[in-house]
């Protein structure tokens, strides 16, 4: 049977338990969770999703077959230097840590079968793009327990190694660029006479409606973008304001400082 173990219960592990619960792909008392410190936290999960919580890391790792790795990048070479010697010798890794190679690990816990996910909060409602790698030693049979495990919290897409840093920047940071596009759409709309809760609601069902139209995947963004833009109309004149603020310069610099980030997290903490 599957035993997963959280090491770090953050918000990224919230969000892949949340999925995975939800999912009824594998039942909570396989789902064991560990943290550094808050007690409270590790409380609040086994309240909200009936998953097993273990404040003693040692005797969780020796039966676990999957092990996330859910801490922060400066955190990571302390915890895996703690879960070395406990580690079952056939444990698959898998760690969702931003920017940390897969040698970086190997180095800390030996030459073993491990996986780099790249998933993002929306896992919490099924919703995650998530992109992955994996070493040679992942089996075959392993492959598909963990796409099949990541398909229980949204989409599942396999890259390269080094493609998870611009992945990171788009889908991993992702949400957070949306969030601040709804916080900046709802002010702007109430600045101009609307309730707020109206502001809201019209701006998620456009994005949803936005999405769904891309999501069928017949015709490219320009076009439909095309069809909207009645010439001389009200869109002409509210994009030919984000082109004279320069967005796309401006989302250009965001992927770019967020996909350099990840590359020079890699190499501070490569070992
Ligand atoms: N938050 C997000 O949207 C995403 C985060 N990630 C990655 O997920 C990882 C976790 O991020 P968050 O959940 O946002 O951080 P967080 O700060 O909410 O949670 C990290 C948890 O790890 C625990 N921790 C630290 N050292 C530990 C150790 N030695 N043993 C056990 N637990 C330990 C901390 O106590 C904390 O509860 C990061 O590496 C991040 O790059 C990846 C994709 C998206
Ligand atoms: O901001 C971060 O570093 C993490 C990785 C992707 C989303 N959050």
């Amino acid at each position: 049977m599957t035993k997963i173990v959280f090491v770090g219960a953050g918000a990224m592990a919230e969000a892949i338990i949340n999925g995975l619960t939800k999912s009824n792909k594998i039942s909570p008392t396989s789902i064991h969770v560990t943290n550094k410190s808050d007690v409270n936290q590790l409380n609040y999960l086994k309240q909200t999703y009936n998953v097993q919580i273990l404040c003693e890391q040692k005797e969780a790792l020796t039966k676990a077959n999957i092990v996330f790795l859910a801490m922060k990048p400066k955190d990571a070479q302390e915890a895996l230097t703690s879960l070395a010697p406990y580690l079952n010798k056939d444990a698959t890794i898998i760690s969702v840590i931003a920017g940390i190679n897969i040698q970086t690990i190997i180095n800390a816990l030996g030459n073993r079968p491990v996986a780099r996910v790249m998933p993002n909060t929306s896992a919490a409602v099924g919703m995650s793009a998530s992109a992955l790698c994996w070493n040679e030693l992942i089996t075959d049979e392993s492959k598909l327990l963990i796409i099949d495990l990541l398909e229980s919290i949204g989409s599942v897409k396999v890259v390269e190694e080094d493609d998870l840093h611009v992945v990171t920047a788009l889908s991993g940071s992702g949400p957070a660029y949306f969030y601040y596009f709804a916080e900046q759409f709802e002010s702007a709309a109430v600045q101009h006479g609307l309730d707020s809760g109206d502001a809201r609601q019209l701006f998620i069902q456009t994005m949803e409606g936005a999405a769904q139209m891309l999501k069928k995947g017949d015709v490219e963004p320009s076009e439909l973008r095309r069809r909207v833009t009645s010439p001389g109309g009200t869109t002409e004149a509210g994009l030919e304001q984000l082109m004279e603020h320069k967005v796309s310069e401006a989302i250009f610099a965001c992927i770019h400082a967020a996909e350099n980030r990840s590359r020079e997290i890699g190499k501070i903490f490569e070992t």
